[in-house]
């Protein structure tokens, strides 16, 4: 039997939304003034690498716990060092989610910010170590998750799909199609996304990338640095309520209305409060790379340089191949700097077995705080 779609997926922006209301004018205006704070913040961060290395693995620690990939800081680092036998399966499958953040980010540059679906099918790709593009066979519904009950059945014919997020693809790079603040579009965005549920799994981690990068987009954000997806996490029976009422409204203009207005103001503060969050974590991080700077200079100046102290901040946990790479120098004065930085206190060494790496105890303390919140 084929399922019949429970909602038209709407042409965007939906029509007869009044996206001006005192409330939602209230929560954009905050979104506005936390991304402007965030952007700057990051910028005065010497590589923007260490940035997309460290909260973007936050981020995807955070999203893949909306999929109960549930792992420890830790277990993170430590899968981060690339030593095979450490890295569990939900470690890989949150590495595949930067990996995938940051694949999608350098095709955007390389696309002239062009973020179109063949971008997103490489994500998925990626994410899901898959060949598959978008959903081809039917049968795909959202259910509750405790009761089980089919709360929403997306498009099925493998052509509306298609159709569906070509359409959604020219709203994402057609900046003329609407004149809509961009952070409200991608609210609308991303509820559109998730609607069609284009591919047979991970719809709701790369919509939440898919949120960041638009920001890239449009300029919002010079990198991808947004915590969205703990909000999402913390919030995640009214994400999910929110996201269901604008299709449940279908048919009834008046509760077509409050329901994008209700979506988009949960948006709009899940962008503010990610973004203050972020702002005090990479303010808490370039306060402290000036710090560590600043002992290197007095307590190691021989071993001192930009690309070192880069290096410990890109990589909590560092190793001596890393930093003989980073520096291009040999393996044996690698291992000498960090023996030397571990003897000052500035990294702490520690061995597993055959291998030895050196832990950057107060950044990882900095990002496990900012974790709490
Ligand atoms: N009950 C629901 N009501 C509304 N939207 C839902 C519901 N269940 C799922 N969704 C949407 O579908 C997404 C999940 O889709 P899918 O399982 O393909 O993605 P995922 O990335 O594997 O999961 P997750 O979002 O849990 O990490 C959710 O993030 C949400 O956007």
């Amino acid at each position: 039997m084929t399922l019949q779609p429970s909602y038209s997926i709407p042409k965007l922006p939906p029509l007869g939304v009044d996206f001006q209301t005192p409330e939602l004018l209230r929560a954009l205006v905050a979104a506005h003034r936390h991304l402007a704070e965030l952007k700057g913040c990051a910028a005065s961060i010497p590589n923007q690498a260490i940035l997309i290395n460290t909260l973007a693995l936050q981020e995807a620690k955070a999203s893949s716990e909306v999929e109960s990939y549930v792992t420890t800081q830790d277990e993170l680092f430590q899968a981060d060092l690339h030593i095979a036998e450490w890295v569990s399966p939900a470690a890989k499958e949150v590495s595949r989610y930067r990996e995938a953040l940051r694949h999608g980010f350098d095709r955007m540059r390389e696309q002239q910010g062009i973020l179109g679906n063949g971008t997103l099918i490489a994500l998925f790709q990626l994410l899901k170590n898959s060949s598959e593009t978008f959903r081809t066979g039917g049968g795909t519904v959202l259910k509750n998750e405790k009761t089980g009950a089919t709360v929403f059945v997306p498009p099925q014919d493998s052509s509306q799909v298609q159709a569906h997020m070509q359409a959604l693809e020219q709203f994402v790079n057609d900046d003329s199609a609407s004149d809509l603040d961009p952070i409200i579009k991608m609210a609308l965005i991303h509820h559109q996304f998730e609607s069609i549920h284009p591919f047979s799994d991970g719809n709701g981690r790369i919509g939440r990338i898919l949120c960041v990068l638009y920001l890239v987009r449009t300029g919002l954000l010079d990198t991808p640095v947004l915590y969205l997806s703990r909000y999402i996490n913390q919030y995640k029976g009214d994400y999910y309520r929110l996201l269901q009422e604008v299709r449940d409204a279908e048919g009834d203009p008046a509760a077509i209305a409050a329901s994008w207005q209700a979506w988009v103001v949960f948006m709009l503060n899940a962008v503010a409060q990610t973004a203050r969050q972020a702002v005090q974590l990479v303010g808490g991080m370039r306060d402290l790379m000036v710090e560590t700077k600043r002992r290197m200079r007095t307590d190691t100046p021989k071993l001192y340089s930009q690309d070192l102290l880069n290096n410990l901040f890109r990589h909590p946990y560092t190793r001596i191949e890393f930093v003989q790479n980073d520096l291009g120098i040999t393996r044996q004065t690698a291992a000498r700097y960090l023996r030397q930085l571990a003897q000052a206190g500035l990294v702490q060494e520690h061995s597993q077995g055959k291998h030895l790496y050196f832990i950057n105890a107060p950044l990882v303390e900095l990002l496990v705080r900012g974790e709490r919140g």
